[in-house]
């Protein structure tokens, strides 16, 4: 860990995606007010989650992590909130009651809103002529609508996400500890919408057996705290070294350095590079991290990040997110977990199913198929049972709304059902529905596990 290196010092090392600000003096200034403002999460609460992504490395837990691709300012709404917290703890409860394993809860939420992209420009056909402007690159940087002065990198905008996520983990703290992750809301979370789907009475069936074990454990005596609160982590790709950086403090209890803008936060595929930026800072916070692989790490870059971001080897700190694409985690992952293994590294393993999957669909809409989805995380199970090793949980890109993004699923949706509500700004997600689908089918893996 020890002493952070300045931004500038980070800079000059070379970091990958960044905006390009064109008022340093604002940037200056948006930088100079973060630092002064309170924590979003404390260091204790990240040393929490550490030991428990351990317990998961170990196979005594599962992380489930999901979320948004990107979120948005004006979807950080209470409603919105509310619906992606309820198919998180929905599909937790499915995994934890189907599999009889604790399920640790980290949100792709309350900070996500920076995204890397292939291309720093977006060209678009108009009646003038073809039009480039700078890709649009998350809230956190600039608009998504497409005209200049929107595309325009905003240095405020990383005013913005503080107070963002600010109020959306003001509000998930309410909800989880306030009564509304009460198991005895377990029915509640279930929409109508959910309900008159089959996977819906699936989930009925197994709230009913939930509620009639409460009532007996009521009986005897047993009421513990942990059936009416549920702890719940932030976590986001910390990209943008403006922002992450400016949240990170000292650690009074450690005098370590914290990131305290998410209790977990990961690095990206195009930004890990072992001499980049991204991994120097990384080096430096005592957060639990992550670390996306995709299907170009090889088992040496993966003892090299893990030698780098990890070097003392403490259980939990480190989680390599492997997302290699149902076609290829077959071939690709075993070389990895067997060094990493053999090497006595320890990392939590966990399956991002959804950016290995991404294709543009025909008519032009980015998409994944469900089943692709659930065959990379098949594939995970695979791997780890074959090898005698633990997939310890799963990345997904969820919502709580009923959106049309993914096609496949129980409601069969296809390529042309994908223009009836798709609200993504970047990358395609899981329904509520085709999110409690993979709960139920990853519990039936878990159970075998
Ligand atoms: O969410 C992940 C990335 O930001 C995204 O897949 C990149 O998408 P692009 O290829 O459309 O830029
Ligand atoms: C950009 C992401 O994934 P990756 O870095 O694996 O492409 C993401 O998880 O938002």
């Amino acid at each position: 860990m020890s002493s952070l290196p300045s931004l500038e010092q980070l800079h000059a090392i070379g970091a990958k995606q960044q905006p390009s600000y064109d008022d340093p003096a604002a940037l200056a200034a948006a930088v100079e007010r973060l630092r002064t403002l309170p924590p979003l999460v404390f260091a204790g609460e990240c040393d929490e989650l550490k030991a428990k992504i351990a317990a998961a490395s170990r196979g005594e837990a599962f992380l489930l992590q999901g979320g948004d691709c990107a979120e948005t300012f004006v979807g950080a709404t209470a409603d919105n909130t509310r619906n992606k917290l309820r198919v998180l703890l929905q599909m937790a409860v499915v995994l934890t009651y189907a599999a009889s394993v604790p399920v640790v809860k980290v949100g792709r939420l309350a900070g996500q809103y920076a995204k890397p992209r292939s291309s720093d420009t977006e060209t678009r056909e108009t009646p003038e002529g073809p039009v480039t402007l700078p890709a649009y690159r998350g809230d956190a940087v600039n608009g998504f609508e497409f005209t200049p002065e929107s595309r325009r990198p905003d240095p405020q905008r990383l005013l913005d996400v503080y107070h963002s996520s600010a109020s959306t983990l003001n509000l998930v703290r309410a909800f989880t500890t306030g009564g509304y992750a009460d198991l005895r809301q377990v029915h509640t979370w279930n929409s109508e919408f959910v309900r008159n789907s089959p996977v819906g009475q699936h989930y009925e069936a197994m709230a009913a057996e939930i509620d009639r074990a409460l009532t007996f454990m009521q009986a005897i005596g047993a009421d513990p705290d942990e059936f009416h609160r549920v702890d719940f982590y932030s976590s986001h790709e910390a990209l943008l070294l403006e922002y992450e950086h400016a949240m990170t403090r000292i650690d009074s209890r450690t005098e370590q350095p914290y990131n305290v803008s998410g209790h977990m936060v990961w690095i990206g595929e195009r930004t890990r590079q072992l001499d980049g930026a991204h991994v120097e800072y990384f080096s430096h916070i005592s957060n639990p991290i992550g670390c996306k692989l995709g299907p170009s790490a090889t088992a040496d870059d993966a003892l090299a990040l893990a030698a780098r971001l990890n070097p003392t080897n403490e259980p939990g700190r480190l989680t390599f997110i492997t997302r290699f694409g149902a076609g290829k985690i077959r071939d690709g992952l075993p070389a990895l977990v067997e060094k990493v293994t053999a090497e006595g590294v320890d990392v939590a393993w966990v399956c991002d199913a959804m950016h290995g999957n991404t294709f543009e669909a025909s008519n032009g809409y980015k998409t994944r198929r469900f089943e692709d989805v659930l065959d990379e995380v098949q594939g995970f199970f695979d791997v780890h049972r074959a090898l005698g090793t633990v997939p310890a949980g799963i990345l997904v890109e969820n919502t709580g709304d009923d959106v049309t993004e993914i096609i496949g699923g129980g409601e069969e949706l296809d390529e042309q059902g994908l223009a009836h509500r798709y609200e993504s700004v970047v990358d395609p997600r899981l329904n509520r529905v085709q999110s409690l689908e993979l709960a139920f089918q990853v519990a039936g893996m878990l159970q075998k596990r």
